[in-house]
């Protein structure tokens, strides 16, 4: 395994399951320090840590059919392992799920996008996985000399249905201050067409590190679900080139930009509570749709959902949830303070 990471093939090292695990470290020709912590886990250190290095997770594959996240994290992987790339921060590269990537499934037997609060019982790959990945963020975010670090996670994601944003992204909810000017300025470098605020805590990844450690953090959605190989990366190019400066340049001077991004904030969260629950219009309705106010959006045992004043647009609706999950997110455009920290109006 350590010999095909070497190597710069860091994802095929990851999915192939005949080879086992294992961990080691070695220093790239450009005196980058690799250590290969686990399956699909590669932390890299940079030969200097100054006082404004980040400490930067970017995850892919956190569900295993989401292949374009999982292709960039691997270039980034080969331009650091084999092409001489010298990031300016610590990194934390991270293929998120390899079982279910090989199944080419979202999940084994549940959304391991859930599992990310406390260290969950050892019942299924994904709960497993889940735990392996949150004590990796947990060792990767606590190393002594680096408390006062400024902390980044971008867990990439693509959406499985048509959207009236190619690309967006998933801030969560916590208390902490995890919207700053900085993240918001490079979601508008990276052209991301729309950012969703969320309004309640949610157990994601992104969550995870935003909740537990501060860190500036963001779902980012990338396109559509395709195959391996069939993705437009192209399509991608601005936000692969801000990674790529998010990485590698020790302070990146951002400038904010007006109204390039479409700043939404979650209205409600409707949750799947019993077998009755069923939406009004079919799964694969486009992310972003808006509904006017009084459409029935949906139904459960007992209440109807009609869109609120204003009207409302779905985002990930998905009525074929576990019961007590998030059967959809209902958003509305929203205007923001602009401070230090982004806050609703
Ligand atoms: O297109 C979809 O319905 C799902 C895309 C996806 O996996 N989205 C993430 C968003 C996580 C978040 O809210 O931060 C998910 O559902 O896990
Ligand atoms: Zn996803």
């Amino acid at each position: 395994m350590l010999k095909l990471v070497k190597s710069g093939d860091f994802l095929a090292a990851s999915l192939n399951m005949e080879l086992s695990v294992k961990t080691g470290k070695w220093h790239t020709a450009s005196g980058v320090k690799c250590e290969l912590l686990g399956r699909g886990i590669l932390q890299i250190t940079p030969p200097d840590l100054a006082e404004d290095t980040k400490d930067i997770v970017l995850s892919s594959g956190v569900h295993g059919d989401e292949t374009s996240p999982i292709e960039l994290v691997q270039q980034l992987a080969r331009r650091i392992l084999v092409d001489g790339l010298v990031p300016a921060h610590r990194l934390l590269l991270i293929i998120g799920h390899p079982e279910a990537i090989n199944l080419h499934k979202r999940f084994v037997v549940e959304n391991m996008n859930r599992l990310f609060n406390t260290e969950n019982p050892t019942e299924n790959p994904d709960c497993l996985r889940a735990n392996e990945l949150q004590q990796a963020v947990i060792n990767f975010y606590s190393h002594p000399d680096r408390q006062q670090a400024s902390r980044w996670h971008l867990d990439l994601h693509c959406a499985i249905r048509d959207s009236e944003h190619y690309t967006f992204a998933v801030s969560p909810f916590t208390e902490n201050p995890t919207r700053s000017k900085a993240l918001f300025s490079f979601m508008q470098r990276a052209e991301l067409e729309a950012v969703l605020l969320s309004s309640s805590s949610s157990s994601t990844f992104s969550w995870f590190s935003a909740e537990k450690f501060s860190a500036q953090a963001l779902t980012v959605e990338l396109g559509k679900v395709a195959k391996f190989g069939e993705n437009d990366l192209e399509r991608l190019a601005a936000f692969d080139q801000a990674m790529l400066e998010l990485v590698t340049v020790p302070q990146v001077e951002y400038h904010w930009q007006g109204d390039l991004l479409s700043i939404y904030k979650v209205t409600r969260t409707l949750v799947k509570q019993t077998d009755e629950f069923k939406l009004n219009f079919p799964n694969d309705q486009a992310n972003f749709t808006f509904f006017d106010q009084g459409k029935l959006l949906g139904s459960d045992e007992g209440v109807e959902y009609f869109a609120l004043e204003g009207g409302e647009a779905v985002v990930f609706p998905n009525a074929n949830v576990a019961l007590g999950q998030r059967a959809c997110l209902l958003v509305r455009k929203t205007e923001v303070n602009l401070g230090e920290q982004i806050t609703v109006k």
